[in-house]
């Protein structure tokens, strides 16, 4: 056995141990990259194309996704705050190449991020589905659905659902989906570096938690796909108990391994169980943390499922006159329906999918669907937060372009003053990407963003 550095003496024993029989000699490789920083990645939003990536390192198993030199503080940027890009993992954006092999992206597909909040992967998804596709991202957690709509109304994708259901309460939706992404809770041992509050956690007892956990959560969702639809597995552990042995359960449960090709010269590592195909990125060998995915395909024989619901539950469709005035928010009305919640909130619903959406309507209890679009108060329509983000707005709308200092203001739900007066609503826009509303009177401009969107933290510096 290798003798150990002074890095390698805070490992959990027990994971030393499991990762010297798992890596052998490249054990204290493995071991040195640990104590290394963290590789900073962002994954920009192709609809919003607002972020110079020139001169930037690529991701090369992601198009979208970028190297950063070093970490800037993301929260003052407003090109993040408006969701230009996505922080996130550059291994974990592994999906999209697993994705892009395995699935027909070009026709309209149904998929379920099944564990989905923070929103990683759902943004992923968004970005690399047609859109005219459905993304149902749900959490059981309730606590951490609000970061995953927010993440979700950043990224602007609006044929969006979240949902907050336990898997095993979803079974209304049998054979609905084309594709379901279980990116499953695990022991972490992937991110030791990125976050050392993982290891604290570890334990075996643990790990045999959430293999089982996991195991829980892929059976619930067999049965969600569609007969020929595609589950894709994926952990930021190492752990053979959560990874291999899931792969195992899912080839002796109605569903066949589907193998990806990928480059030699990526470092990925292939792990094969029965007939069964995974890969795991090391931290050694990739720039990026640990991370593991394999792809699965339905075998199973699964009832079609039926469209039939014909009314929505408590909806009710816009009259004409308001229909009228909704519309006009949107680049393209024609291709929405409109809506008031009984809270009199306005929503558009794109009309390709109205069937599916009058499905998941009656399907699931705790759901939010279809882009917010605002209210209507006597004869002014107050436009929401999530339509001055979504790709689907008006683009000849009216807007004032802010300064960097004035778009942080603008997050610090500051009213601005301005040298020449305007009046109404404008979007407020920094490098021509929306940022949200202000309402102009006179010289001040009263500033919409909803409370919670605010930024927190102390500015000392705003240029
Ligand atoms: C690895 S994280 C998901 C990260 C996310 N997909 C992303 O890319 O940003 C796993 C998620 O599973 C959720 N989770 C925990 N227990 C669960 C359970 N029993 N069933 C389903 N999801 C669970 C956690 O709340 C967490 O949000």
């Amino acid at each position: 056995m290798n003798s150990l550095t002074s890095s390698e003496a805070e490992l959990p024993p027990a994971f030393q141990e499991q990762m010297q029989q798992q890596l052998g000699p490249e054990f204290s490789v493995f071991a040195a990259a640990l104590t290394q920083d963290t590789p900073v990645s962002i994954r920009v939003n192709p609809e919003k194309n607002a972020m110079a990536t020139t001169g930037l390192e690529p991701v090369p198993w992601c198009a979208e996704g970028f190297y950063l030199p070093e970490r800037p503080s993301f929260t003052l940027d407003p090109l993040f705050q408006a969701g230009a890009y996505y922080v996130q993992e550059a291994s974990s954006m592994l999906l999209n190449e697993a994705l892009r092999q395995t699935a027909n992206l070009n026709r309209p597909l149904r998929v379920l991020d099944l564990c989905g909040a923070p929103g990683g992967k759902s943004t992923l998804l968004a970005s690399a589905l047609s859109r005219d596709s459905l993304l149902v991202c749900n959490e059981v957690i309730r606590s951490r659905v609000s970061v995953l709509r927010e993440n979700l109304d950043k990224w602007g994708f609006p044929n969006v659902v979240v949902s907050n259901h336990d898997p095993e309460d979803m079974s209304n939706l049998a054979g609905f989906f084309d594709v379901v992404v279980v990116d499953a809770p695990c022991s972490g041992e992937g991110l030791f570096r990125k976050d050392p509050d993982a290891m604290q956690e570890w334990s075996p007892a643990n790990v045999q938690l959430c293999s089982a956990r996991q195991k829980r959560i892929l059976a619930a969702a067999a049965p969600l796909l569609d007969e020929g639809g595609l589950l894709i597995y994926s952990t930021c552990t190492y752990n053979d108990a959560e990874n291999r042995d899931n792969l195992q359960f899912l080839s002796q449960n109605g569903f066949r391994s589907r193998p990806l090709d990928l480059p030699t010269d990526w470092n990925i590592v292939e792990k094969a169980v029965d007939n069964a195909v995974g890969y795991q990125c090391y931290p050694h060998r990739v720039r990026g943390e640990g991370f593991f995915i394999s792809v699965f395909q339905k075998t199973a024989f699964t009832a079609s499922v039926k469209l039939d619901a014909r009314t929505f539950r408590t909806i009710r469709a816009l009259r004409p006159r308001e229909t009228a005035s909704a519309a006009r928010w949107l680049q393209q009305p024609g291709d929405f329906s409109f809506w008031e919640k009984p809270n009199g909130d306005v929503m558009a619903l794109s009309k390709a999918l109205e069937k599916q959406f009058l499905f998941l309507d009656s399907a699931l209890r705790n759901k939010g669907f279809g882009l917010e679009m605002g209210q209507f108060k006597g004869h002014d329509f107050i436009p929401s937060h999530p339509l001055a983000l979504s790709t689907a707005i008006n683009q000849q709308l009216p807007g004032i372009a802010l300064s960097r200092e004035n778009a942080l203001r603008f997050f610090k739900k500051e009213n601005l003053v301005l040298d020449q007066p305007v009046n109404g609503w404008l979007l407020a826009q920094y490098n021509g990407l929306n940022l949200g509303w202000v309402k102009g009177v006179g010289n001040r401009v009263n500033n919409y963003l909803p409370k919670d969107w605010r930024i927190r933290m102390d500015i000392k510096e705003y240029v």
